[in-house]
């Protein structure tokens, strides 16, 4: 085995030799957290990344303290290419080190002749991952080559990236399906890779096809036979990607690729986050630097966002469900101990506990969101038992409290102070939707209300009844409010509720509202879908006036 080279950030400033042979990071090499989310996380139907989008990225996961990040294929398109440049020009790298993708050199040629692996130290990389076959049918059949030929192909462009300084890793393509296939020939691919140079060859679950006990099984016998450092990539087509990397880890590999939120080719890859938190939390091995999993969260939301992808709510340690708690009981032993109900503490990875009251909530869960939401419920068990009472009978009509904490917020001050919460009084409200005959349609609201012993009457038209009603409260309140100009609706969702009975059936309304400085939801159901929504404006607005720190009428 080659000796240990330890991790060292990269620093565009500096040559490559000093990149390599200068150690300042607190985190040594003798395991590796190499991600992949520039490369194979690109690889995802629905992703495509702009060359900003991959630097901006790239800083999240140097933030986050990976150790590598594979940046792509330079040569592959002009994208990768200019990645490669602009990331060791822009990015001063604190813990990673960049790595660039490309295969071993083509059937028949040298690796010093050849274009792609040109390519890959053109981009001035210090490190370099090799995609290399393994499997005697792909090497038959997709490189139309011997088996032979495909050693040399693997020994020539290893030990050529070598001589010119960089660090390479192999990763084998199809390892298991390949040692299924043919194990002395897989193996024979490792045992090239490693003494051609490779640091770590990596076996690669390429088709996603395996289990943990499987992946455990080859990877304990291919670190014994051929005694090279293993790592793990594993694709997600059984649902088991994490688990398989952390099986290879049980046998011991010391270099796992992931992605972030797991993205990558078909369904995905070991995700980048749970592995991470498991490898910290579970097994107690310091992966990344200091403080840095206390970032998780954050950085995971963060790079949803570049890529334009909603975050999973329920995704493991980070989705915001990751530690919602729903049912009653649950709420009352977390009510005595939170470990009770949770297999960590949501801080350690950045997160929050919530309560979400629903019909399924007790009286725990009501005292607990009281608190989480600041409001002194006393240990008052009959007041806090007839909130439990009217959730439940409200849940029956159609509402959701989970998804609309501004409605249940509204709810519980109501229960509290004996009366409901108000800024304004309703007299009424009409929406008017016009046909004409070119098609289009003009769309007209008008509301009556009492606001501070004034009455208000306000017209307005808008591109929908709803969008007119909510013009029409604005325009009417906004003279007595006029914190209100700060608020936006951000979302509204419809839900009809009993589809058997066709349009009598019962509609529940969800609108998002923001302030610019946070969002909140409320809910509202009808027979109706227009009044559905006036419930949910009504609260929406209350809530924005109370958040604003508006006094209510008395
Ligand atoms: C498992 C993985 O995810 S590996 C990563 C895969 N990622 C990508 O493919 C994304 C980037 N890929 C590309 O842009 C293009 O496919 C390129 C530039 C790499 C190659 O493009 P092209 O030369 O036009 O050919 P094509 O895409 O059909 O690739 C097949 C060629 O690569 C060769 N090839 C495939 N695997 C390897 C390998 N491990 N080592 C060497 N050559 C290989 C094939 O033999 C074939 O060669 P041929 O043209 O002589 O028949
Ligand atoms: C290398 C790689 O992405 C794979 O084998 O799946």
């Amino acid at each position: 085995m080659e000796p240990v080279i330890p991790v060292t950030p990269m620093n565009h400033n500096r040559s490559l030799e000093t990149m390599t042979e200068t150690a300042t990071s607190e985190l040594d090499d003798s395991f590796h957290v190499f991600d992949t989310t520039l490369r194979d996380g690109a690889q995802r139907e629905g992703i495509n990344l702009t060359v900003a989008d991959k630097l901006a990225i790239a800083r999240h996961l140097d933030d986050f303290g990976v150790g590598f990040i594979e940046g792509g294929w330079p040569g592959a398109n002009p994208r990768d290419t200019e990645f490669f440049s602009r990331a060791q020009a822009e990015i001063d790298f604190r813990h990673a080190q960049l790595v660039a993708f490309g295969a071993t050199r083509r059937a028949g040629a040298k690796a010093a002749e050849d274009p792609q692996v040109r390519a890959l130290l053109e981009s001035g990389a210090p490190v370099i991952t090799l995609v290399a076959k393994s499997h005697d049918r792909h090497v038959e059949l997709a490189l139309r080559t011997t088996l032979d030929e495909n050693l040399e192909m693997v020994r020539d462009t290893v030990s050529y990236l070598r001589e010119q300084g960089r660090r390479v890793f192999v990763d084998c393509e199809h390892f298991f399906d390949g040692y299924r296939a043919d194990p002395e020939y897989a193996k024979a691919v490792v045992r090239t890779a490693s003494e051609a140079g490779a640091d770590v060859v990596i076996l690669c679950d390429t088709n996603g096809g395996m289990l943990p006990a499987q992946v455990h099984a080859v990877v304990s016998t291919v670190l014994a036979d051929t005694g090279a450092r293993l790592g793990i990539h594993a694709q997600d087509d059984t649902g088991c990607a994490v688990a398989n990397t952390l099986a290879a880890v049980d046998a011991g590999a010391t270099h796992v690729q992931c992605t972030a939120n797991g993205y990558g080719e078909r369904v995905g890859n070991a995700n980048l986050f749970p592995v991470v938190a498991a490898l910290e939390l579970k097994y107690g091995k310091r992966v990344l630097p200091e403080g840095r999993l206390r970032e998780m969260t954050r950085i995971s939301h963060a790079i949803a966002e570049v890529v334009n992808l909603t975050p999973s709510t329920h995704q493991p340690y980070v989705g915001v469900s990751a530690f919602a708690h729903k049912a009653g009981l649950h709420a009352s032993a977390i009510k005595v101990d939170p470990d009770l109900y949770q297999h960590i503490d949501p801080e350690l990875v950045g997160n929050t506990m919530r309560m979400l009251v629903s019909d399924m909530a007790g009286r725990a869960s009501v005292e607990l969101k009281g608190k989480e939401l600041g409001i002194d419920l006393g240990g008052d068990r009959e007041l806090v038992g007839r909130v439990v009472e009217r959730v439940k009978e409200r849940e029956l009509q159609g509402y959701t409290y989970e998804a609309a904490d501004a409605s249940f917020e509204l709810l519980l001050r109501a229960e509290v102070e004996g009366r409901p919460l108000k800024y304004f009084d309703v007299e009424s409200w009409r929406a008017i939707v016009e046909d004409r005959p070119d098609g289009s349609h003009a769309n007209e609201a008008t509301v009556k209300l009492w606001a501070k012993s004034e009455r208000i009457v306000a017209t307005a038209e808008g591109n929908g009844p709803v969008n007119a009603l909510d013009r029409a409260l604005r325009v009417g309140l906004e003279k007595i409010y006029p914190q209100l100009a700060q608020l936006e609706l951000v979302d509204y969702k419809v839900r009809i509720l009993e589809g058997k009975h066709g349009t009598h059936s019962t509609t529940r309304v969800l609108i998002s509202t923001s302030d610019g400085s946070g969002e909140w939801a409320t809910v509202g159901v009808a027979e109706n879908v227009i009044a559905a929504s006036w419930q949910a404006l009504e609260d929406a607005y209350t809530y924005g006036l109370l958040r604003a720190g508006v006094e209510p009428a008395r």
